[in-house]
């Protein structure tokens, strides 16, 4: 990366410029968060990187890599709002969100020619995408290794016709999504555990970053991924590489579900009762399509298995309390009714 980083090829664009007020626009000046500390910020600007402490006020906490704010020198002075946002469940705080990453265009769902490859999964990603703004792509690794690429490339187009699909072997992409990833653009990398996140963001950024063997055995690699960082592409563009990106869980992603579901859902609207859990119930829509062949049960399942983690997922503490005691009233109800069944 050059001293000096143009702003419009960090990713300015004019829906954060209307953000500003007169004032600020003659006071201050914007740059692109590259890390968050606990008292300080990194960030990229007109003029090059940058070290800047929070104004009073400003919870560093509530900002994130990739985020674009307002400095005035030395200070960070305001956040301006986002495109798109990744954020998962703080562990043991209830519902609060701990953000991963914010301005992301392109998610890279990353997934591999073998045994990785699974449309439940590229779903919840899929899902999560939408949920969060940022727009899905898929890429295949490790096509290099498996004799047929095009009929893995042809399953993961069935999962979803209206997502792009990338076949290739991650330690030579050449130009293959360099569409996504050209100044101004930011992308993110998700997926399993040794599909080749890392030998991905290597190639794109021409750096270097350890990656480990793979175990044969499960199709599985070892965490290999440090830092917490906005990396400058080669390409021009720039991908936001932070270690929670790979414990990314689905919450609070309804929206994201339906539309990934789209099908379910709009058939589901069709159900004669409004609560309809697409069981055995009489004049439901979504029977009657399996019915009549138009939709694969499996896919059925998956929606209704995605439905409940993201309940799960988004529940409160209060609400999980509740609901485990719930679950404890119900089996002390089942072994009490057994006893009594036995004679005891
Ligand atoms: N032949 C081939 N090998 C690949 C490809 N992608 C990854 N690998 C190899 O697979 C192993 C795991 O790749 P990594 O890049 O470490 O995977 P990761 O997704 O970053 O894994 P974590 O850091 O555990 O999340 C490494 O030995 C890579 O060299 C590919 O497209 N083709
Ligand atoms: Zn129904």
């Amino acid at each position: 990366m050059t001293d000096t980083t143009p702003l419009a090829s960090l990713g300015w664009a004019p829906d954060f410029l209307r953000q500003l007020t007169l004032d600020e626009l003659s006071t201050l000046s914007p740059c692109r968060i590259s890390a968050v500390h606990r008292a300080r910020l990194e960030a990229l600007g007109a003029t090059g990187p940058l070290s800047l402490s929070p104004a009073p006020g400003l919870c560093t906490a509530e900002i994130a890599v990739g985020d674009w704010a307002l400095y005035d020198g030395t200070r960070l002075v305001r956040l301006l709002e986002r495109r798109a946002t990744l954020a998962r469940r703080a562990a043991g705080t209830g519902a609060a969100r701990q953000l991963i990453a914010a301005n992301v265009d392109t998610l890279f769902l990353t997934t591999s020619c073998n045994a990785d490859f699974n449309p439940a999964r590229i779903e919840r990603y899929l899902a999560l995408a939408r949920a969060s703004g940022v727009t899905p792509v898929i890429v295949l690794t490790k096509a290099d290794e498996s004799p047929e690429p095009e009929a893995w490339q042809a399953r993961a187009e069935a999962v979803d016709r209206r997502v792009a699909v990338v076949a290739l072997d991650a330690r030579a992409p050449g130009e293959r999504l360099a569409d996504w990833a050209r100044a101004g653009q930011t992308v993110a990398l998700l997926g399993s555990s040794g599909v080749g996140k890392t030998t991905l963001a290597n190639a794109l950024t021409g750096e270097a970053q350890a990656t480990a063997p793979i175990r044969a055995d499960d199709a599985k690699g070892r965490h290999t991924t440090t830092g917490r960082h906005l990396r400058a592409l080669v390409s021009g563009g720039w991908l936001i590489d932070t270690p929670g990106m790979r414990e990314l869980r689905l919450s609070g992603a309804e929206a994201g579900i339906a539309a990934t579901f789209d099908d379910l859902d709009t058939l589901a609207r069709a159900c004669r009762f409004h609560d309809c859990t697409h069981q055995t119930e009489p004049g439901c829509a979504v029977q009657g399509a399996i019915a009549a062949g138009a939709v694969d049960p499996a896919r059925l399942l998956r929606w209704q298995k995605l439905q409940r983690e993201d309940r799960i997922n988004s529940e409160t503490l209060a609400e999980t309390h509740a609901r485990d005691r719930a679950f404890d009233r119900m089996k002390r109800g089942v072994l009490r009714e057994k006893s009594r069944l036995r004679g005891e």
